[in-house]
C-alpha cells in the first residue's frame, strides 16, 4: 500500500467524528450573525463543500481564487465546508494586522497537524511565552551571519546536483527528486554536519515518507478539516496509534528524529566536555556552553523533525519552479546566466551572492508566484475589527475596517496578495523578474520579512529559517544555471496544484518537473 492510500487514515476517522457531525451542523446553522454576510462573494455550490473544492482542490492552484479576486477585490467573503463562512484577505494591512494581533490564531486543523507531525515542544508547535523563548534561542542560527557560514555546504550540494545530472543525462529529467534529496542533504549537513548516509536507510525513507503523506488533499480531508476544530486533541493523539500506515510512518518519524537527535547532542555535549572546539554548524552552536542563552539538549531534539520537514519540500519546489520559470523564458536565462558566470568566474574567494541584481530579482519572483503556502487559516480568537488599506463595498455600503466575532474562520490568501494588481501592476499574473529592479516595491506596506512578499509568513511566526533558504536558492540556483541550460519538454504541461503546499504536477497528476537539461 503507497502513502497515498494509506490516507484512508481519515475512514477510521471518520468514524470518530460521524456522531459530533450532526451536533456540529446544528451548531453552524444557528450560530451568530455577524457582519461578515454584508460581504460580498460568489454563490455557494453546496452546502457540504462550499467554495472548498474550488478554492482548495482546482486543477490548477487559483483557477477560481485568482477570478474571484478579480470580481470581489482584496477581500471578500466564501463558503467553507457545512455552510460556514470564511473571510478572504489579500489586503495588505489586513494581513499585516492578523499576522501580528495575538487575537488571530490557528485553526483547530491545522494545530492538530502541527501537533501530530512536529509536537507542543517545537517551535512550531509552542505558544505565546514558550514559543517566543524557543525561537529566541533558535534565531542565533538563523541570523544573516549565521547562515553565510552554510554557503560552502550548499556550494558542495550544488556539486552534487551538477553530477547527477551529468552522469544520467536524458532528454527530459524530472528534476524535483533530485532537487528534494539535494535539500535535505543540504539542511543535514548545515544542521548538524551529517550525511545522508550517516542518518541511515530508514530515516531518509520516512522521512520522504512524511512528505508525501502531507502533500495529499481529498475532499475526506476538507470534512475532517471542517470538523477538526471540534474534536479534542486528546482524541487524535489516541488515533495515531491506529494500525494505520499513516499514523506507523508518524509515530516511526517521531521515534526516529527522537533518537537521532539525542545522539547528536551527546555527541556536541560530549566533545563541549572534554574541552573540544563546538563545529560551526546549528546544534553546535545552540548547545554551545559558552553562548549566552544556549539551548538545553532536550530542546534542540524537540525542533530536528521540524527544521527537516520545513526546510526541504519547500525550498526544493521553489528552486524547481524557479527552474522552469528559466525554462519557459530562454531570453531572461540567457542574460542571467551571463550575470551569474561573470560572478562566479571573477570572484576571488566567497561569491558575493547578495551582489547579483538579477539573480535575485529572479529569486523575489519565484517566490512571489508560487508561495509554498498560498493560504493560511486564522480564527478569531476575540472580537476586533480589521483595518483595510483600500475601502470595499459590501451589500450595505463602503466601509474600510471590518468587525469580526470570535471564532470567525479568516483565510490569509497569501498568494493573491502577490498578485495583486494594486500592488504589483497590470502585469501581475505573470513572470517579469525586472520588476524588482527598480526598487519600486520596497516603497509599499512592509508585510513579510523578505520583500515584501509572505511567502515566509509575517508577524512573530514567520519562517525561522527564510535567511537559510534564500542563501540556499542563491547558491544551488547560480551554480545549476552556469553550467546548464534549461528547457521546457514539448508536450508536458506542469501546473501548480495545492496539496497543503504549492506542488508541481504534471498531466498524470504526480509532482514532476521534467526539464531538457543541457551541459553548457
Ligand atoms: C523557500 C523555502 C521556505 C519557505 C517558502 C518557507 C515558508 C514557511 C512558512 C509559510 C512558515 C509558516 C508556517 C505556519 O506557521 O503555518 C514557515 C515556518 C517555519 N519555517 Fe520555513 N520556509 C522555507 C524554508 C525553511 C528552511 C530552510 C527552514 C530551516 C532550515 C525553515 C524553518 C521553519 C521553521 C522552524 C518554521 C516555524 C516557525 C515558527 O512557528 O515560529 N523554513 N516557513
Amino acid at each position: 500500500m503507497n502513502v497515498t492510500q494509506a490516507s484512508s487514515m481519515e475512514l477510521a476517522i471518520y468514524a470518530i467524528t460521524f456522531a459530533t457531525l450532526i451536533s456540529a451542523t446544528v451548531r453552524l446553522l444557528f450560530r451568530h450573525r455577524s457582519t461578515i454576510r454584508q460581504i460580498l462573494g460568489p454563490p455557494s455550490p453546496s452546502w457540504i463543500f462550499g467554495h472548498m473544492l474550488q478554492l482548495r482542490l482546482s486543477r490548477e492552484y487559483g483557477d477560481h481564487e485568482f477570478q474571484w479576486l478579480k470580481q470581489f477585490g482584496s477581500v471578500y467573503r466564501l463558503q467553507g465546508c457545512f455552510g460556514k463562512n470564511q473571510l478572504m484577505v489579500a489586503d495588505p494591512l489586513a494581513l499585516q494586522y492578523i499576522l501580528n494581533s495575538p487575537v488571530f490564531g490557528r485553526t483547530g486543523a491545522v494545530n492538530v497537524m502541527v501537533d501530530l507531525v512536529f509536537g507542543k515542544k517545537s517551535v512550531i508547535g509552542a505558544q505565546d511565552n514558550e514559543h517566543r523563548r524557543l525561537r529566541a534561542g533558535l534565531n542565533i542560527g538563523f541570523t544573516a551571519t549565521a547562515v553565510r557560514n552554510y554557503q560552502p555546504v550548499f556550494e558542495r550540494v550544488a556539486e552534487t546536483i551538477a553530477e547527477e545530472l551529468d552522469n544520467h543525462p536524458a532528454a527530459s529529467i524530472n528534476i524535483s527528486p533530485l532537487l528534494t534529496v539535494a535539500t535535505l542533504g543540504a539542511i543535514t549537513e548545515a544542521v548538524f554536519r551529517y550525511s545522508l548516509k550517516d542518518l541511515g536507510e530508514e530515516f531518509v525513507e520516512n522521512n520522504f515518507q512524511t512528505v508525501e503523506l502531507t502533500a495529499t488533499r481529498s475532499e475526506a480531508q476538507l470534512l475532517v478539516d471542517a470538523l477538526s476544530d471540534r474534536l479534542p486533541l486528546w482524541l487524535w493523539h489516541a488515533a495515531t496509534y491506529l494500525p494505520t500506515t499513516a499514523f506507523k510512518i508518524i509515530r516511526r518519524g517521531n521515534e526516529l528524529a527522537d533518537q537521532m537527535g539525542r545522539q547528536i547532542v551527546r555527541e556536541r555535549l560530549d566533545a563541549a566536555k572534554q574541552g573540544l572546539k563546538m563545529n560551526d554548524d546549528l546544534f553546535s552552536i545552540l548547545l554551545d556552553p559558552d553562548v549566552q542563552d544556549h539551548m538545553s539538549g532536550d530542546d534542540v531534539v524537540a525542533q530536528i523533525r521540524l527544521i527537516l520537514l520545513a526546510g526541504q519540500e519547500t525550498t526544493a519546489n521553489t528552486i524547481a519552479w524557479g527552474l522552469l520559470e528559466l525554462a519557459k523564458n530562454p531570453a531572461f536565462q540567457e542574460k542571467l546566466r551571463a550575470e551569474i558566470q561573470d560572478a562566479l568566474g571573477t570572484s576571488a574567494g566567497a561569491v558575493a551572492y547578495d551582489g547579483m541584481p538579477l539573480l535575485n530579482a529572479f529569486i523575489k519572483e519565484t517566490i512571489r508566484l508560487y508561495p509554498a503556502l498560498p493560504l493560511a487559516d486564522r480564527v478569531v480568537l476575540q472580537d476586533t475589527t480589521i483595518p483595510l488599506s483600500d475601502p470595499i463595498t459590501t451589500s450595505t455600503g463602503h466601509i474600510n475596517r471590518i468587525p469580526v466575532l470570535k471564532g470567525q474562520h479568516v483565510t490569509l490568501c497569501i498568494a493573491a496578495y502577490q498578485r495583486l494588481e494594486s500592488r504589483w501592476g497590470a502585469d501581475s499574473h505573470d513572470f517579469n523578474p525586472f520588476r524588482w529592479l527598480d526598487g519600486t516595491e520596497f516603497r509599499k506596506e512592509a508585510v513579510g520579512p523578505y520583500a515584501n512578499l509572505l511567502s515566509f509568513l509575517g508577524g512573530p511566526r514567520t519562517c525561522l529559517g527564510w535567511r537559510f533558504a534564500i542563501v540556499e536558492m542563491q547558491v544551488i540556483l547560480s551554480h545549476l544555471v552556469a553550467k546548464f541550460s534549461f528547457a521546457q519538454v514539448e508536450g508536458e504541461s506542469i501546473l501548480p496544484r495545492y496539496l497543503n503546499n504549492l506542488l508541481p504536477v504534471v498531466s498524470s497528476g504526480e509532482k514532476a518537473v521534467p526539464l531538457s537539461i543541457t551541459r553548457i
